[in-house]
């Protein structure tokens, strides 16, 4: 068997990719679909880090947060991710996959905190980590997050899983004529304000030389495929 190309990866997963087909919450044969993706890679041998977003549990509550003061809509959208990576982590042990699920905002009955010599040191011994709850500050991101445990934990790439392929000229869903980049810079795409990603998210792992790879989580395979050092989706780099 070929080696893979990367010893270290931080993968962030949306949480909208936890629906499914469904309207919110947590679609029982995509979480599985998706574990048994992350499972092979991690057996693998890779270092495998894991941010994931809280979409698909906010999006349900979110109408009775209209009018809601920024800052805790945002911790509720933290909670959000803090459950997500609690039914991840899950769904690891239930494929035989030891995870770690560490949190940036103190919650400790639930969810240990995140400390990050402590997430090295899971990282070596092979166990995957799960880093719940963003980067515990509200008006940022999960894709902020990921950029941030990213560069942190010294992570080669920060794979980025979606529902598009890759980085388009425009958002695919509302441009049809939109084209896939094979690979962009850091400075085109915040320049061309491509949505994909947030700006502030792109701005840290360019100031740090973190590469991001968007891939499609929904292709068979992909996930895999890109590991192994195949041409798979949008690389973005400095
Ligand atoms: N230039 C672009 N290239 C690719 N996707 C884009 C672009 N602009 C906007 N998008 C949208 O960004 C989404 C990817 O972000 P993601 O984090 O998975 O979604 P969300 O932020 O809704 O959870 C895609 O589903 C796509 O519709
Ligand atoms: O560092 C962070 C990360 C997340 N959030 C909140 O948590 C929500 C869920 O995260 P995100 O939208 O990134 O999830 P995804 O779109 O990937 O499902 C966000 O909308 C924010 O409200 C936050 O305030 N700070």
């Amino acid at each position: 068997m070929t080696k893979p190309a990367y010893k270290r990866v931080l993968l962030k997963l949306s949480g909208e990719a936890l629906m499914g087909d469904d309207a919110y919450g947590i679609n029982r044969a995509t979480i599985e679909r998706m574990v048994a993706d992350v499972a092979e890679i991690s057996r693998m041998g890779v270092e495998l880090a894991i941010v994931i977003g809280g979409g698909n549990i906010f999006r349900g509550v979110a109408p009775g947060a209209q009018g809601m003061d920024r800052a805790t809509a945002d911790y509720m959208g933290m909670l959000a991710t803090v459950m997500n990576s609690l039914a991840l982590g899950d769904a690891m042990r239930q494929v035989g996959i030891t995870a770690r699920v560490m949190s940036a905002i103190a919650i400790e009955q639930v969810v240990e905190p995140y400390v990050r010599p402590k997430a090295l040191q899971y990282l070596e011994e092979g166990k995957v980590v799960i880093f719940a709850a963003g980067t515990g500050n509200p008006f940022f991101t999960t894709d902020t997050a990921a950029a941030l445990r990213g560069s942190e934990i010294g992570a080669e790439l920060v794979l980025k899983a979606t529902k598009v392929d890759g980085v388009y000229t425009a958002d695919p869903k509302k441009d049809p004529t939109a084209t896939r980049y094979t690979t962009i810079s850091f400075d085109e795409a915040i320049s061309r304000h491509l949505q994909v990603m947030d700006a502030t998210a792109f701005a840290l792992c360019r100031d740090q030389k973190l590469p991001i790879k968007v891939f499609s989580i929904v292709k068979p395979g992909a996930l895999k495929n890109l590991i192994m050092g195949g041409d798979e989706g949008t690389l973005v780099h400095v």
